[in-house]
């Protein structure tokens, strides 16, 4: 479990959080679970995701288990810099599909006394680092990788495998195209 770090009210230090895993791994219920905490301690937070992914809805994020929370969807990173003024704690989910600049913003932030928790997926569907997620990784303070259930044979999964034939990076879905696995059942797949 992840324990925040007392506010120390008499200086405003920022960092970054990342919590990275494969599809259904829970990141986007443990982003919810320290948002929320967040709130209950009276700080101002402010949650942001990319305008791409309207999966489940256009202004909340919302887990597999339709839990959810009010955010601001932005066309690019430059765009959580501009609304992001007078807040203490910043969320980030599905942090794979924004640009590079993400990495930027983000020490931005945390240099102005922010907390960035950000949550993304680390790997896309061939196995490959997604998007800003590596750089993010190798700058975040604390970095959390959680694990799905292997749907073929209840091992730790930490791949997405895509069922469907498109080779597209970016293909939004849910169970219907997608299935975490672990090591052995992902490249088992693959040698079919
Ligand atoms: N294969 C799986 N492994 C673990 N949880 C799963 C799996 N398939 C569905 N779930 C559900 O997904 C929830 C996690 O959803 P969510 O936080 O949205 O994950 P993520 O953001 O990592 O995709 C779990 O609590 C569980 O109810
Ligand atoms: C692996 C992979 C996934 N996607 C899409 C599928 C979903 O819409 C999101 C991931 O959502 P989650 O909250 O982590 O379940 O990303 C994609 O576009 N490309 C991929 O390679
Ligand atoms: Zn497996």
């Amino acid at each position: 479990m992840f324990l925040e770090n007392k506010v120390d009210k008499s200086e405003k230090r920022g960092w970054i959080e990342v919590i990275a895993g494969s599809m259904f791994s829970g990141k986007t219920e443990e982003l919810l679970r320290r948002l929320r905490r967040a709130g209950i301690a009276r700080q101002r937070v402010e949650i942001f995701k990319p305008l791409v992914d309207n999966r489940y809805s256009e202004d909340a994020v919302v887990s597999h288990d339709s839990n959810s929370i009010r955010s601001t969807p932005v066309e690019s990173s430059g765009n959580i810099l501009l609304l992001s003024s007078n807040v203490d704690v910043i969320g980030i989910d599905e942090a794979q599909f924004f640009d590079n600049n993400l990495l930027s913003v983000c020490n931005q932030l945390a240099g102005q006394g922010v907390r960035v928790i950000v949550a993304g997926l680390d790997m896309d569907f061939k196995g490959i680092p997604f998007g800003p997620m590596p750089a993010l990784m190798a700058s975040a303070e604390y970095v959390t990788k959680v694990h799905a259930i292997c749907m073929r044979c209840g091992d730790l999964a930490q791949y997405s495998l895509r069922k469907s034939q498109s080779d597209k990076l970016v293909e939004l879905g849910a169970s219907d195209n997608y299935e975490a696995v672990c090591r052995a059942c992902y490249h088992k797949f693959y040698k079919k």
